[in-house]
């Protein structure tokens, strides 16, 4: 069984069938140096995150410009965690877990595994994902999802399946990456960051059917 997130919500009524789906994580959008339809403002963050039950994830996704910046942000955001994008050091993770207590995601490129690795005992999970040349995700992408097990395999923190998903494909990416995780953005959108609540629904039951297939 794979846990689920919900990536790039933009608004409170996504949130909520997130959520009513059985999601186990939910991620708003905000600060990122590409044009996403995925982007909101802090304030915007905020305010969706702040609606999130207990028991499900608040996660800021992000790639704020400085490390000081991240924590900044975060100290305004208030989420459970962090997912991180970009470029960042394994000093700059660890300074981000200090200051704000809270669990950091790093994404990493599926073409990387190296960088999967160094980070491996430094962030809280890796996000093992399709990234653009800026390290940036919702690409819709998919990767080699046999590779990506492999190398879950050989990382001892939670690894989280992302890169165009969708509902008809996740449960098949389960199975042959078998991760902590899956997580999708675009692949349940209807256009412009709307989610489509039956595709949503869809994925979050898919996401367990992988037992099935097996
Ligand atoms: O979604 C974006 O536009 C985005 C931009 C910059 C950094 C991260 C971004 N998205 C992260 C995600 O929504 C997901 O964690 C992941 O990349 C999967 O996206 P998708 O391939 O669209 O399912």
């Amino acid at each position: 069984m794979a846990r689920v997130k919900i990536c790039g919500l933009t608004r409170g009524a996504d949130l909520r069938a997130a959520v009513d789906a059985g999601a186990d994580a939910v991620g708003v959008i905000s600060e990122i140096p590409v044009d996403s339809p995925r982007e909101v403002d802090p304030a915007t963050a905020a305010e969706l995150l702040a609606d999130v039950p207990p028991f499900v994830t608040a996660t800021l996704v992000t790639m704020p410009e400085s490390a000081e910046r991240a924590v900044e942000l975060l100290r305004t955001v208030t989420p459970d965690a962090v997912q991180l994008h970009g470029e960042w050091t394994p000093d700059e993770i660890r300074y981000i877990r200090a200051e704000t207590e809270r669990k950091v995601l790093l994404a990493v490129d599926a073409d990387d595994p190296a960088r999967a690795e160094e980070f491996d005992a430094v962030a809280d999970a890796l996000v093992i994902d399709s990234t653009d040349e800026s390290g940036a995700g919702g690409t819709g992408e998919t990767h080699d999802w046999e590779r990506a097990g492999d190398l879950a395999a050989r990382l001892t923190s939670p690894v989280v399946l992302a890169g165009g998903l969708t509902a008809d494909t996740v449960a098949e990416a389960v199975r042959a990456a078998d991760p902590f995780a899956v997580d999708v953005a675009s692949g349940v959108e209807l256009s412009d960051g709307r989610k489509d609540h039956n595709a949503v629904a869809r994925f979050v039951a898919n996401a367990g059917r992988e037992m099935e297939l097996a």
